[in-house]
Parts: C-alpha cells; structure tokens; sequence
C-alpha cells in the first residue's frame, strides 16, 4: 500500500444498496480496492452490502470475487492483496429496500458499528432513489449524532427530465438537507475535467483571453465508439439527449463558461457553476427546432463487425425514435459569452472514441503574411482539451515555416498527462468517493445546477416527443449529416473525431 498526499478518509461504514449490481461489481469495489491500494481509505472503513439477493456474505464475495478475476482486476498483486484487505470488511444484508425490515437491520448494524459515520450509496435503479432517501431518513437513519455525519449518494440519471428532476429535488429535500446530499457525476472524477478550472485560473495567458472578444466558438464532444449492445432497455428509454447532455456535457460547458469563483470551496464553485447554467438561453419551439439535430446508427461494419441498427438490438422497439447521436447549438446569455456559440455533440458507435472540449479563437484582425496555396488561410488558434483517451492539453499556434520565403506554418504544443505523471489505472471514481467520504461537495452537483439543465433541454425533449424519427448515420462514421450543416451553416466546422493527439498530426 502506497502513501496518499492527503489524510485517509475518516472512519466510516459505506453501505452500499445495490450491492449485487453491476455497478458495484464492475466500478465501485474496483475504486474502493485502488484507494485501498493506495491508502485513501483504511481498515476503519467497513461496507455494508444490501441487495434482494438471497444469501449471505459469501455469496456476495463469490460474486464479486468471481467477476474481479475475469475483469482482470487480480492481474496486479498489489490489487490483490488490497482485495484480500477489503473483503474482510465486507458484510450483506438480503432484503427489498422498498420495505422497512431492511432499514431496521441496517440500523441494528450502524448501532454496533465502530464509527457512527455512514455513507450510503445508492447504485439502484433511479425509481428507488426517492424510495430509499425516505425510508432512511423514517428509520432514523439520517440523524447525525453530534459530530457523526450521515451522507447519500446518488447515481444518475437525476430526474427524466425538469419536472421529475424537481419532484425527485423536492423529495430527497422534504427528507435530507442539501448538505447531505452527494448527485455523482463521474465526469467530475476525470482528471482532466477538474484540469480545466486550473487552466483557466491558474494561467494568465488563458483565462485573459477567455471571453467573446477573443474566442470565436467553443466545441464540446464527446463521441463513443461503444454501441448500445445490451443496454437496450434502458437506452431505448433514455436516449443520447438525457443520457449525456444535461449531465456530462454541462459538467463540461460549466467548467469552460463559468466565472473565476471567490475561493476553491465547495459552495462557490457550485454557485459560479450554477449561474452559467441558468445562464443558458432555454430555446422556444421555433428556436430548438434550428438548433438541435438527432441521429440513429444504421446497420453497418465498426470495429471489425456487423453492428445491428440501434432499431434491431435486444429490448429496443423496432419502430424506437429514440436518438443514439445529438448536436446542438447553445448560447450562454452572460456578458463574457454572448455572441459564442457553444456546439455540443454526443453519439454511439462513432469513428472513434473522443471527448474533448475545444476554443476555437478569433482570427488576427490583420494577416499581413502572403497566402500560399497549400495552405490559404491563417488558422485559428486553438485550444483542444483532450478529456479522453490520451488525456492531455494541445495548443494550436502559427509558427514561421523556415525557409527564405516567408510561410507561416501551423503546428501545436502539446502536452500529455502520460508523459508527465503516472496516472496509473484508475476508474474515476476515486476523487468522487474520497470528497464523499470527507464531506467536500465541489464535485457533486447541486439541485439548482440540475435543474437548470434539464431547463435548457427541455424544448428539445418536448420538440422530439411530438413525433417524427433522428436522421440515420453510419457506424464508424462521424454521426448523421444535419449535425454538419448544423455547424456549416455558421461557417464553421467540427473538430476531428480521432481520438488521437490532435497536436501531433499536422
Ligand atoms: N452499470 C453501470 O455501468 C452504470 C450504472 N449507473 C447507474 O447506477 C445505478 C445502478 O445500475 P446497475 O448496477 O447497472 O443496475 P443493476 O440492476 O445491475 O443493479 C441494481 C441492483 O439492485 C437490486 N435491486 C433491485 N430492486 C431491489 C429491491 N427492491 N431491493 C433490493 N435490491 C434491489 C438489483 O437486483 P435484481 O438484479 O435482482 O433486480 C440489482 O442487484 C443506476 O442508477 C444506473 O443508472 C451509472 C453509471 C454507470
Ligand atoms: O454515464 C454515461 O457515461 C458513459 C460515458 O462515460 P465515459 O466515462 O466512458 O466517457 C456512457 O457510455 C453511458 O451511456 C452513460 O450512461
């Protein structure tokens, strides 16, 4: 076990409902064995496991163990022996948690347990969120003793759209202070996403630039090469729009368009991100209409295979509208924004996988240097955050190509997380589970960041419940042709999706 930079997490139990899941199995227990590994957490953190599962203890440990040797996850000794750690601190309680003899049960538990601290994780179904957060809270379960705390946190989705993510907010709220409450987001846990606040304020050269007098446009995407495969249920009632977009997608936008906060607490990020999403113009009907694009994938070859149209895959209605790919066009009503446009775009079963965010600048107001055909225009300066794969920062700049005859040349610094630091194999959900466990909510959202972005959504959800079907794309392929014109029509262009380092391919 290796020596953390910070303090371990403080005692605790960290009940987890949902404990036979796939969550648990193939995300939380992995995280929890990594900061094991790392010394994050230590032998005073113990977790209590809650399914409808029959059986006891062991039955969870086989399960869990039998999937972590197939996954890989007992490749590594140290991995292993972080394992054999941890599942001594493993207990279960079999039961329905929409009835009360769970709860009585998990209280008996708490009431022995060493530490009267306890998070609990809700890694269900979203229709039980609201259920469990009662039924803790009538149990006496979310009573802090005095100086104990008592935590839940929530996955997402977080609400269908804006009236169930209110009713969802006023319910968890009629039961649990807002302090309590810890909504993942797990692009929060990304390294590179909690970068983008450090590069824009710790960066003098950035953050003076960023405002509409200098940038141009800002593209935010977030391609997959994954297909729906056997998610069909519940993508088939979610699609793109609601499964990535007021959730990731804004977590993203938020970082990039809010304003410096006063101090790094949790509360003043929250409030500054807060602002810029209630800041987001919510369209009319005429307005979604030209602003937002859809696609399906078609049948087709990706990755070496015949991929079946998202139509055919097991549990989706043969005559399903529902989106696999979404573009859109924002605006940001504020005074640094105004007049840049924010194009958003996220699909499966794209050419490649790629998250990125990127500021496209202003052209120079003059270019003296002659044009040359190769390359006719002096491009703009960009600056391409690279959230995923080969995390990294890539800076766009025009440089003299050498030679007697004066060319300019553009070429990009850049700068990958791989080579500077050992990032090792983490699943990103590290960060999110330390701050839970010490009580920092700067990487949760709050209620009112929720639901003003379910509010800037929303007139797509309503246009698209009225009828009609997304454009078909390809596998493979960069999504449907709408999202091009979407853009085009503005004079301006995608970033390529290469899920490569941009810097390097000039
Ligand atoms: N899986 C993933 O990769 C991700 C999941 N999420 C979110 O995490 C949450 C959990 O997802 P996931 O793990 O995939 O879901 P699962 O269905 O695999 O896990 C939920 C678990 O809860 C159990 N359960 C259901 N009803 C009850 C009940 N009344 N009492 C006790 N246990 C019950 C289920 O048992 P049974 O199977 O017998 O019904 C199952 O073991 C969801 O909100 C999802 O959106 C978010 C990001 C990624
Ligand atoms: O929440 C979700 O996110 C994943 C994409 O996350 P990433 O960390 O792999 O980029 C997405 O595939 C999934 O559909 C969505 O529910």
């Amino acid at each position: 076990m290796s020596t953390p930079d910070v303090a371990p997490a403080p005692p605790l139990t960290f009940v987890i409902f949902g404990a036979a899941g796939d969550l648990t199995r193939r995300l939380l227990i992995p995280t929890l064995i990594n900061m094991t590994r790392s010394g994050l957490i230590g032998e005073d953190l113990h977790i209590l496991g809650v399914g409808i599962e029959t059986g006891g203890v062991d039955m969870l440990l086989d399960r869990l163990e039998s999937f972590l040797k197939t996954s890989g996850d007992m490749d590594d000794p140290e991995r292993q022996a972080a394992w054999q750690s941890l599942r001594k601190r493993i207990s279960y309680i079999s039961g329905d948690f929409t009835q009360n003899g769970v709860y009585k049960e998990i209280s008996d538990y708490l009431s022995h347990a060493p530490s009267a601290n306890a998070a609990f994780y809700f890694a269900v179904p979203p229709q039980f969120f609201g259920d469990i957060a009662e039924k803790l809270s009538e149990n006496g379960l979310m009573n802090e003793a005095t100086g104990a705390f008592r935590r839940i946190a929530i996955e997402k989705p977080f609400g269908h759209d804006l009236a169930s993510a209110q009713a969802l907010n006023a319910r968890l709220l009629n039961h649990v202070s807002e302090s309590q409450i810890y909504r993942i987001d797990h692009f929060l846990g990304k390294e590179t996403v909690q970068n983008i606040m450090t590069t824009r304020f710790a960066n003098m050269m950035i953050e003076a630039l960023w405002n509409n007098n200098y940038i141009d446009h800002v593209q935010i995407t977030a391609a997959e090469l994954v297909d729906v495969g056997t998610r069909g249920k519940f993508y088939d009632a979610t699609g793109a729009l609601r499964d990535m977009v007021p959730n990731h997608l804004f977590q993203l936008l938020a970082m990039v368009a809010m304003e410096p906060p006063n101090s790094f607490d949790a509360e003043s990020i929250r409030n500054e991100k807060g602002k810029v999403l209630k800041a987001l113009r919510v369209y009319s009907r005429e307005e979604a209409i030209k602003n937002g694009v859809r696609g399906a994938y078609t049948a087709g070859p990706i990755a070496g295979r015949d991929l079946p149209a998202f139509t055919q895959t097991p549990d989706v209605a043969p005559d399903s509208n529902t989106e696999t790919f979404v573009a859109l066009k924002l605006l940001v009503d504020t005074w640094r924004w105004a007049g840049v446009p924010f194009y958003l775009r996220t699909g499966k079963a794209m050419k490649a996988r790629d998250t990125e965010v990127v500021i496209t600048f202003r052209p120079v107001p003059f270019a003296q240097f002659p044009r040359h055909e190769s390359r006719p225009e002096l491009p703009p300066n960009r600056l391409i955050i690279q959230v995923q794969p080969d995390e990294g920062l890539d800076m766009e700049i025009s440089i003299k190509s050498p030679g007697l005859v004066l060319k300019t040349a553009p070429v990009s610094l850049d700068f990958r997380y791989a080579d500077s630091f050992d990032i090792g194999k983490q699943t990103g959900y590290e960060s999110l589970f330390y701050e839970l466990f010490v009580g920092d909510q700067t990487l949760f959202q709050r209620a009112d960041g929720i639901e003003a972005g379910w509010a800037a959504v929303q007139p797509f959800l309503d246009l698209w419940a009225e009828g009609g079907k997304p454009d078909p794309y390809a596998p493979g392929s960069t999504g449907p042709a709408c999202a091009d014109e979407l853009i085009e029509r503005d004079g301006r262009k995608w970033h390529e999706i290469d899920g490569i380092p941009k810097g390097r391919k000039f």
